[in-house]
């Protein structure tokens, strides 16, 4: 078995470790595999992204709209990342609801379509993600990470955002609309 598939708090959310071979010289891993990751996901990816954040950075918390939304599984190279999905399907039991996990470099999160997606850097951390749609500027949407209805607990309590992240909706905003 090279991956273990562990469902989270909000079941769809799914953290995934991978099977590390060390010797002398390091170690090696596999980080996807259409065999073992179809039995569970059922995704074909389309896109790898790489993003570098320094210790207290947040990213987020953002998604793509219909037709694009995308299916995200990110992973951690070096360093730790808190990471957090938020339910914005509005059929959903869990709507509005958040789960978290700190990846470190053999730990990767399965967060589907329908899904806000954010991180905080808890050391200076390369993150990489496989999407299942590819990026598209103009169905980019957000919520602002320290929304007061989410209520993220975000670990570490001065982030550095960025002027876009900053100006994001609330999620008040975003469940009044037809989204
Ligand atoms: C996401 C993306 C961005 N870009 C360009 C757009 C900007 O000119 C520049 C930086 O983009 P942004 O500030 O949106 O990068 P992040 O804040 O890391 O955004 C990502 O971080 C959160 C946590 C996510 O889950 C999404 O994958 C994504 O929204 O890269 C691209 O060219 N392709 C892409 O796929």
């Amino acid at each position: 078995m090279t991956f273990i598939f562990e469902e989270t708090e909000i079941p769809d959310v799914i953290h995934i470790v991978c099977n590390r071979y060390e010797d002398n010289r390091g170690y090696f891993e596999e980080r996807y595999k259409a065999s073992e990751f179809d039995r569970i996901l059922h995704v074909r990816f389309v896109q790898d992204n790489h993003s570098f954040s320094r210790r207290g950075v947040i990213r987020g918390l953002h998604f793509q709209r219909e037709p694009m939304a995308q299916g995200k599984l990110v992973g951690v190279i070096t360093g730790r990342i808190y990471d957090v999905a938020v339910d914005l399907r509005k059929d959903s039991v869990t709507f509005g609801k958040w789960v978290y996990r700190v990846l470190s470099n053999n730990e990767m999160l399965w967060i589907p379509r329908g899904f806000a997606h954010g991180f905080q850097a808890l050391e200076d951390s390369h993150v990489v993600y496989k999407v299942d749609n590819e990026f598209s500027r103009q169905h980019e949407d957000g919520i602002i990470f320290n929304d007061p209805d989410l209520a993220i607990d975000w670990p570490i309590k001065d982030p550095i955002v960025s002027e876009k992240d900053i100006k994001l909706g609330t999620f008040r905003n975003f469940r009044g609309s037809s989204k």
